[in-house]
């Protein structure tokens, strides 16, 4: 029988596939009397995908549950009842495991492809309702995702998998409707948690000058939240691959792109330079996953080719230099990935509607990762109508123009304005402090530990910086002295870090709260750093003047406001509890209380420049 067995066809190489598996169906078709091994064979062949499966090894198992439905379908089109019968719940079990491995790998609409398939023949079979809703829930369609899994529960009430999933949808459900997220325990100690898409109360407008943007249509608080996004794509390559995570990140667009209908008109709206720049505004609904976004059924889009994701992702996409903290980026891998990602690895990502926050040097948001759901927050109080803005650039160089080129723009924003008056009278200040940082970077050991040399080569230059803001010809306010102080706050840092034993805790209380009211009159909790140096503060005023002082109750407010602006609203009972639980004392005490320094050595007294998110600034 030579090609026309069916173990040769199941085992054929994929090109020739369809047209074997054809050929084979003709020829069973004239040859009833071999069904019966036709039937066994399936069976063997969706026995083999579970094999795989259990190794883990999803793809393989995926392309042979594949090939045993197709072949079960066709046959099921050329046999009679009676080996329908028999057929049947082989190709139900392979498309419904299909779905599974599909659902191993996070590839929701093809998980969801799958169960369908399998409930169109069976739609009573529980295996493929449940796949079904955990599809629709990756996909973030709640509502027909519980339909889907209470129609699993009807069938099998007090089934312990299906009530947790249930309860699962009900609480996304929840927090994509209200934006009410439960991180507590999150930032405390554990994994990231899911977090569902939320959209707050914005809209997407043309602007002046910036292309599309989005806007407040109501007013916002302080560290309110306003949208939470999950990642669309990932990009990832070892480290030392130039550019290679953002190729691998353009694939991985233009296979979300044919994946579905949702994604395809996302990419269409996708600013890139290969379109045209006065790109229509696309509805928010196209954003809002579950929504009653439909596509237009006369306009066919066609997915983005290889160089125009390219260009979509190199404008659009973030890595962990914009996020500002790699650890949370890591985090999202692992919840992206369901794995530890190697530690080696470059990584950026793409998420949708953030794409269309347009930057400014003074931005009104706050990002920030838990997992691969981005959480954008109000830097400070924001009236219904204020564009929401994002920093896409390191904002202490005054070459901002330089760093916007990448995106073809030049920021004209209240401070870069600003600068260009000021840079004439501060030209002499910058140039000492590119001396010092070329000798720096240089000569000088990259040991950051206290050094009384160095820490008066800062001090020096921070004395400078101040007269210089003292004899401008123009009147500052306390913002305006803070956006100067900022060009030079790596030197107001390492000043800090340089800091000897014998300076007074008065005086380091000083300079650590210098740092984070520049830090407050540029980018609010925009990175850990602040965070880290707000804590230290705190540890510092409560060290020196006691928990019940004015100066500690003062304090706390400031360092409250960085941690609403980065994290969330919280309570005075969890800031105590984040404060112990991350940014515990006995890491912090040192770098004020001389006594137990002395006694612990310099080791420790390093706390707050080790963090990663640190190192990039330095
Ligand atoms: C990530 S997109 C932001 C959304 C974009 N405005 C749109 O219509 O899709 C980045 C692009 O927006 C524009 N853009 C962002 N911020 C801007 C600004 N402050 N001034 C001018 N153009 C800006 C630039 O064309 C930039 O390449």
């Amino acid at each position: 029988m030579g090609r026309e067995s069916v173990a040769s066809v199941l085992a054929a190489p994929s090109l020739q596939l369809m047209a074997d598996e054809i050929r084979y169906l003709k020829h069973l078709e004239k040859n009833p009397q071999e069904t019966g091994t036709f039937i066994g064979e399936l069976e063997k062949w969706r026995l083999a995908g579970n094999r795989h499966f259990n190794k883990k090894d999803f793809e393989s198992a995926i392309h042979i549950y594949k090939r045993c439905a197709r072949l079960g379908r066709g046959f099921e089109s050329i046999t009679t009842e009676e080996f329908r019968g028999r057929a049947t719940p082989i190709v139900i079990m392979a498309d419904s495991n299909c779905a599974q491995a599909y659902l191993e790998r996070r590839q929701w609409e093809s998980a969801l492809q799958s169960a369908e398939g399998a409930l169109s023949l069976g739609p009573q079979h529980v295996k493929s309702l449940f796949r079904k809703g955990k599809a629709l829930q990756g996909l973030q369609e709640f509502k027909k995702a519980l339909a889907a899994l209470e129609a699993a529960l009807e069938l099998r009430p007090y089934d312990d998998s299906t009530m947790a999933a249930v309860a699962e949808v009900k609480s996304a459900y929840h927090q994509s409707v209200t934006g009410e997220f439960d991180l507590y325990n999150y930032y405390l100690e554990n994994l990231p948690p899911f977090c569902s898409d939320y959209v707050g109360s914005v809209e997407i407008k043309s602007t002046a000058t910036a292309g599309r943007g989005l806007f407040l249509t109501e007013s916002m608080k302080l560290g309110q939240l306003v949208i939470v996004s999950n990642a669309i794509a990932l990009g990832l390559a070892a480290r030392g691959k130039f550019n290679e995570h953002l190729i691998n990140l353009a694939f991985a667009c233009t296979r979300l792109a044919t994946s579905s209908v949702r994604y395809a008109h996302q990419f269409r709206y996708f600013h890139s330079r290969l379109k045209n720049q006065n790109a229509r505004v696309p509805p928010l609904e196209l954003y809002i996953p579950g929504s009653d976004w439909a596509p237009d059924p006369h306009s066919k889009v066609e997915p983005p080719g290889i160089e125009e994701a390219l260009e979509i992702v190199r404008i659009n996409s973030f890595d962990s230099s914009r996020i500002g903290n790699p650890e949370a980026f890591l985090d999202g891998l692992k919840d992206a990935l369901g794995h530890t990602p190697p530690a080696q690895v470059n990584v950026c990502a793409l998420w949708a509607l953030p794409s269309l926050l347009n930057h400014s040097c003074l931005p009104t948001c706050a990002v920030s990762l838990v997992g691969k759901a981005m959480f954008i927050r109000a830097t400070r109080d924001l009236p219904a109508g204020t564009e929401l803005t994002i920093s896409y650039v390191v904002s202490d160089s005054l070459d901002r123009e330089q760093l916007t080129k990448a995106w073809n723009f030049a920021c004209r924003c209240e401070r870069c304005l600003f600068d260009e008056i000021v840079k004439p009278h501060i030209s002499d200040a910058v140039q000492m402090f590119s001396d010092i940082m070329s000798d720096f970077e240089a000569r000088l050991p990259r040991a950051l530990e206290p050094d009384k040399l160095k820490y008066e080569i800062f001090s020096r230059l921070i004395h400078h910086v101040e007269q210089r803001i003292q004899n401008l010809p123009c009147k500052l306010d306390d913002r305006q002295k803070g956006w100067v102080r900022f060009i030079f706050q790596r030197g107001y840092m390492l000043r800090i870090v340089f800091c000897p034993q014998e300076v007074s805790r008065l005086e380091k209380i000083e300079m650590v709260a210098q740092l984070l009211n520049i830090y407050k009159a540029v980018e609010a909790g925009t990175c850990g750093l602040n965070l880290q140096l707000a804590a230290c503060l705190l540890k510092g005023v409560e060290l020196e003047y006691g928990r019940s002082s004015h100066e500690y109750q003062s304090t706390r407010k400031v360092v409250a406001m960085h941690f609403h602006v980065a994290l969330g609203e919280m309570d005075d009972d969890f800031l105590d509890k984040l404060l112990k639980a991350k940014f515990s004392s006995d890491s912090l005490a040192p770098f004020f209380n001389e006594i137990s320094r002395s006694e612990k050595g310099y080791q420790q007294h390093t706390f707050i420049w080790q963090s990663r998110s640190q190192q990039s600034l330095l």
